[in-house]
């Protein structure tokens, strides 16, 4: 039985000014659902989280939460969201039980109640040995720790993350992930934007916005089988060599290849299915790279994005010449 949607957008369409922020964005997400959101810088992301908290009129379309209408119910969604922004708002000079009892005391919460929402929080996130420490002395990791306990103390069941991981180190992003997991299998909606594919990797479901319109939304695994992104007559290989941007500029043009990202050290090649590992080691071999180790692979999720954003922009200018 399919989940009970908790997060669904119509045509969600943000305007500012003459400049279309959000166009036209529907979606839905169900309830447990971890939704990783992701695009490039200013396409939108920020802009669709703040229609959904109600913090943001939408121009045109609506915005559903568990079922009530974010610009119309606001103060029944009030209750059953958390929204941890980029910037989220912890006060530095105080220590982090003192911010907890703070943010506690705002959500209406006294006395016994918030004292026992209180260790609920620290006990959910580890953060009891940094009780007494004063907020501006935290690392990255449990600054964000924090910050999620704080948007977490009024129990909402759907929370928002605005990249919550960003300037975080890879230890500490993993242990975030593992207690987003947790929150997840206690039945929370976790809607989070992301510039880290690894972590979209392993969200539930994924959506990609790209230029304010959104251009895929889906199982992960679901997407990296459309016919769209694995063409007939194709296949991908991982190719790891030195020099690999140079290594690219060398392939891309060549009779046979489709497509070149490259991932780090090595790239991903969308080539014609009867091309040969050995044109390309000798294509490689011509600029003096020798050492290439090449294997067939599945499409990543970035494969998926670039992918879908390539069809979409082609069928633009197509549709633009025709
Ligand atoms: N209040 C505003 N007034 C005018 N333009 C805005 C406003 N808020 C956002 N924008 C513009 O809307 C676009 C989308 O911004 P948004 O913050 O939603 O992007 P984003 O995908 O979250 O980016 P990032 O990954 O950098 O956080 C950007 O071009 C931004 O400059």
């Amino acid at each position: 039985m399919a989940a009970e949607t908790m997060i669904e957008c119509e045509g969600l369409t943000k305007k500012f000014g003459s400049f279309t922020a959000v166009d036209h964005v529907s979606f839905k997400v169900g309830k447990g659902s971890i939704f990783g959101f992701l695009g490039p810088n200013g396409s939108g992301k920020s802009t669709v989280i703040r229609m959904l908290c109600g913090l943001l009129e939408p121009t045109e379309g609506r915005a559903l939460i568990a079922g009530f209408d974010v610009a119309r119910e606001t103060d029944k969604i009030k209750s059953m969201i958390g929204y941890m922004s980029q910037k989220f708002s912890l006060y530095d000079e105080l220590t982090v039980h003192e911010n907890l009892m703070f943010y506690g005391r705002l959500y209406g919460l006294r006395g016994e109640a918030l004292a026992r929402r209180r260790d609920e929080l620290v006990a959910l996130t580890h953060i009891e040995p940094y009780m007494n420490r004063r907020a501006a002395l935290l690392s990255g990791g449990w600054r964000q720790r924090l910050a999620m306990a704080c948007s977490l103390l009024h129990q909402p069941t759907v929370l928002f993350l605005d990249e919550p991981t960003a300037g975080i180190d890879p230890v500490a992003r993993r242990e975030l992930w593992d207690l987003l997991f947790e929150f997840s299998s206690r039945g929370m909606t976790l809607f989070v934007t992301t510039h880290y594919m690894d972590e979209a990797e392993r969200c539930t479901h994924v959506g990609y916005i790209h230029m304010s319109k959104l251009v895929v939304c889906g199982v992960p695994d679901e997407l990296k089988h459309l016919p769209s992104v694995n063409p007939p007559g194709t296949k991908r290989w991982d190719v790891t060599c030195e020099h690999v941007t140079a290594a690219m500029q060398a392939l891309r043009h060549m009779p046979g290849v489709r497509n070149t990202t490259v991932f780090g050290q090595s790239m991903h090649l969308l080539v014609d299915e009867q091309m040969s590992e050995e044109t390309v080691r000798a294509q490689l071999a011509a600029l003096g790279i020798t050492k290439v180790d090449i294997h067939p692979i599945g499409p990543s999720l970035e494969d998926v994005f670039v992918a879908l954003t390539a069809n979409r922009n082609d069928g633009q200018t197509k549709e633009g010449k025709a």
